[in-house]
């Protein structure tokens, strides 16, 4: 940290960002600055590099990561719990505000539980690791305290898959997720590979016991169906479906989601994926489920189907931004949940305005798309009740929100 230091300024740390810089006055975007402090730092533009600390925060705290700062995985290891949390959920105070909502935003949910259990890992020349913070280049670990330890044990299979794939040149992407039945992995960026490497990819899922190899989607070898669970409903999930990075995160938001549906029969779901909602619920609800994922909606319908003591389940295949699901078409419902991607549910979200149900409820891993389609939910006659931020991305920017809405 003490290099150059001849040519840094002296900034005083104001505020964190969304991603976890400290913003001083310009702005100038610091990275691992806290609020408060006193800091020197080489200054290009609107980016800081934090050379010196002068006045440490009484918030900072040791990082618990050797990788911290150099892994580009973890932005904000370095912050007191209390202080983390408040900043977590400023963000979605934040978010509101500045589409001018007024709703009572709760406590964080912490939903990290035992860790993350999807990891997205790169191999690129010989190395398998995360990408380096702010650039391409990969940084190579023998384990992340973030990850469950399933997906620990994976990073060991990555590193055979990405030898075995070396000689073709391409940068990879290895989606490694940890069910029940044992570590899935999708191969990503390698293209169509011939039998002969089928053959030797088959044998590397056996000599690292993985459920399921696949090639963007395409299953090399399935030794046993990868599981998940959903309530008391067992799924297998498509290779690199969706799933809430966290067991923990899946449980809290569907507790969220269902007091958020106040005892409604009949439910639309939508943005349902492979049914994280929709079949958790329907041990108690009339369930529709729609998007636009055809592979994740045809294991919604098996898991249906296969369990026992279910509500009737039904799923539909429907590109929701192009074609939301009509006023017309929402009146049998009492209520609705809806998560869309990051990009948000505008389209629905104005279908919903215009519908008069009782009850809706948004999840969302984007607070700034959320405040935008609740802006058109309150425009069109529903009051925010309440909103809840979900952690299940702890130390990175990334903040979730369930939004529970009532008709006026
Ligand atoms: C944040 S995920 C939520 C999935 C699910 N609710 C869950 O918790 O597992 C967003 C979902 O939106 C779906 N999606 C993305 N674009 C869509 C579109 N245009 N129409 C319908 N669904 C879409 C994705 O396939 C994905 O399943």
């Amino acid at each position: 940290m003490n290099q150059h230091v001849e040519t840094s300024l002296e900034l005083k740390i104001e505020r964190l960002g969304h991603r976890g810089d400290g913003i001083a006055p310009g702005p100038v975007f610091v990275p691992y600055a806290l609020p408060g402090e006193t800091v020197l730092a080489e200054v290009a533009g609107e980016r800081g590099r934090l050379v010196a600390l002068q006045e440490p925060s009484p918030d900072r705290i040791e990082p618990f990561c050797p990788h911290f700062t150099h892994c580009g995985g973890c932005a904000v290891q370095h912050l007191s719990v209390p202080a983390y949390q408040a900043w977590k959920r400023g963000l979605v105070v934040e978010a509101l505000k500045q589409a001018g909502i007024e709703a009572p935003v709760e406590p964080l949910v912490d939903a990290h539980g035992r860790g993350r259990r999807r990891a997205t890992l790169h191999a690129r020349k010989g190395k398998v690791g995360f990408a380096e913070a702010r650039s391409h280049a990969i940084v190579e670990l023998d384990a992340c305290p973030i990850l469950v330890p399933e997906l620990n044990r994976g990073l060991e299979a990555a590193r055979a898959l990405e030898k075995q794939l070396r000689g073709l040149g391409k940068p990879l992407d290895l989606v490694l997720t940890a069910t029940i039945t044992g570590l899935d992995c999708d191969i990503r960026g390698a293209g169509r590979v011939d039998d002969k490497m089928r053959l030797r990819l088959s044998d590397l899922a056996r000599q690292f016991d993985l459920a399921r190899l696949s090639n963007h989607g395409d299953v090399v070898i399935e030794r046993r169906a990868p599981v998940v669970r959903f309530g008391t409903v067992e799924v297998s999930p498509p290779p690199g479906a969706f799933l809430q990075a966290t067991a923990e995160a899946d449980a809290a938001l569907t507790a969220l989601v269902r007091g958020g549906l106040a005892g409604a029969k009949r439910i639309a779901d939508l943005f349902s994926g492979c049914g994280t909602f929709a079949l958790a619920l329907a041990d108690a609800m009339h369930v529709q489920a729609f998007d636009s994922d055809k592979p994740a909606i045809s294991a919604l319908d098996r898991a249906a189907r296969r369990a026992q003591g279910l509500k009737p389940v039904s799923a539909t295949v429907r590109d929701l931004f192009h074609r939301p699901l009509l006023a017309e078409e929402l009146k049998p419902f009492d209520a609705v949940v809806f998560d869309p991607p990051r990009a948000g549910a505008e389209a629905q979200a104005k279908r919903l305005a215009a519908a008069k149900l009782r009850h809706i409820v948004g999840v969302s891993c984007n607070p700034t798309t959320f405040a935008r389609d609740a802006a058109l939910l309150i425009a069109g006659g529903y009051r925010l009740v309440r909103v809840t931020p979900v952690d299940q991305f702890r130390h990175s920017g990334h903040v979730e929100l369930v939004g529970v809405f009532e008709r006026r």
